[in-house]
Formats: C-alpha cells, sequence, structure tokens
C-alpha cells in the first residue's frame, strides 16, 4: 500500500482528534471561548509565526532543485505575506498593538514547538522539517473545516468568525493542497522503517499543536 499524507495522520489519529476538535476549537465554533483565552493565544500565536516563517526560510535554504526551493518559498510568503498580516490587523480588533507584541515573553509551550520543529529541521532533511510543519499548515484548515460543519457553529455575530475565514480562505487552501501533494509524492517512496520515523515527529509536532491550544484555555484560569 502506498504511504501519504493519510496515511501518517491515521497513524496518529487519537493525537490529531485531540488537536482538530480541541475544546479551544470548539469555543471559537460555539462563540464561548473566553476572551482572555483568545487575546493569550493571538499574542503568543505572533511570536510562534516568525518562528514558522524562519523554519520555512530553513526548508528554502535545504531545497536542492528549483521546485523544492519554490514550493518552500510559496509557503514561507505564505506566512509572511499573508497570514502574518492578517494577525497583526486582527490583533489590531482584538486591542493588541504590534508594538506590544515585540516584548512579549514566550511562552513554554511556544518555546517548545517552533523550537521542536527547527530542530527536526537542523538535524533531519527537508522531508522531515515538512512533516514537522504539517500539522501546522494542514491541521488549521481542517480545524476551520470541523468548524464549519459542526450544528454547533455560531454562524451570526461569531466574534471569531475572521479568524474562521482567515483558514477557508482560498489562497490559505491552495497553499493547503500543494503541501499534501508535495507530502503524498515523497511519503510514497520511504521505507517502513523511514516511515515510522516520520510517524513520531509528526505525532509530537502534533501533540505542540494540541498543548497551544491548551495554553489559551489555561491563560483565561
Ligand atoms: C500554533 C499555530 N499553528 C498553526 C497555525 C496556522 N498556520 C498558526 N497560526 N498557529
Amino acid at each position: 500500500m502506498l504511504q501519504n499524507f493519510d496515511t501518517l495522520k491515521n497513524a496518529c489519529s487519537d493525537q490529531w482528534q485531540a488537536y482538530i476538535q480541541h475544546p479551544f476549537v470548539a469555543g471559537i465554533s460555539e462563540a464561548t471561548l473566553p476572551t482572555p483565552a483568545f487575546q493569550h493565544y493571538l499574542q503568543q500565536d505572533y511570536l510562534f509565526l516568525i518562528h514558522f516563517a524562519r523554519a520555512w526560510g530553513l526548508a528554502v535554504y535545504k531545497s536542492r532543485d528549483m521546485n523544492e526551493l519554490r514550493h518552500s518559498l510559496d509557503n514561507l510568503k505564505t506566512i509572511v505575506d499573508t497570514e502574518m498580516g492578517l494577525h497583526v490587523a486582527y490583533c489590531r480588533e482584538w486591542g493588541i498593538d504590534e508594538a506590544s507584541l515585540h516584548d512579549l515573553p514566550e511562552a513554554q509551550e511556544t518555546l517548545a514547538y517552533t523550537r521542536f520543529v527547527l530542530d527536526c529541521g537542523h538535524r533531519g532533511d527537508l522531508l522531515d522539517l515538512h512533516v514537522a510543519l504539517a500539522p501546522c499548515l494542514i491541521g488549521y484548515a481542517e480545524v476551520a473545516e470541523w468548524i464549519a460543519t459542526r450544528s454547533q457553529t455560531v454562524t451570526v455575530d461569531n466574534p471569531y468568525q475572521a479568524w474562521i475565514d482567515m483558514y477557508r480562505d482560498e489562497d490559505y487552501l491552495e497553499a493547503v493542497r500543494r503541501e499534501r501533494l508535495w507530502l503524498d509524492e515523497r511519503l510514497a517512496e520511504v521505507s517502513p522503517a523511514r516511515f515510522a520515523q516520520l510517524t513520531t515527529t509528526f505525532r509530537d509536532a502534533t501533540r505542540l499543536e494540541a498543548a497551544f491550544w491548551q495554553m489559551g484555555l489555561d491563560a483565561a484560569g
């Protein structure tokens, strides 16, 4: 059987579900998430996105041909040109100005997740790095999709609607489709032992995503 991104996800189905359907996400969907939880998440996500842009920069550096290079560069641009801009504007709407974000101390969860991904990239190859980055890029599209399909989702005057829409945006979804394809092509070629190793990386990154949501919830007490 050919391995692909879905095989990777199915190998970590418990952790994947705990991430995609986390109570923080349910709170966004049902418009019940406490404001301080979301504000704390937004602040830390600013720091997170900076390090994730660095990680895509590392993927550019590790690329061996023009196709790989362009692919990683497109993902870097999605974060820097699209997601970061929307994020800063969005923070402003929630009473957080960009200047205050520069001096923000990094939470342990932000440190753990971002440095884990950068470490995967430094010690492994390009595929290790893409697999460590996949829960971030691909996971948020699934989060937004899960929200959109739930009957409990509040669609009128939901304060989190703009955030949900950001991850249902066509440009974001196009980046997700490209990444899935890239992963599917490479995962089909790896040995079972290598696949097991990549599964561990993917599972750990997925657990760190869930911990990032939890950090937001914990901040609201
Ligand atoms: C923690 C986290 N994970 C994923 C994403 C979506 N790129 C994000 N903005 N923040």
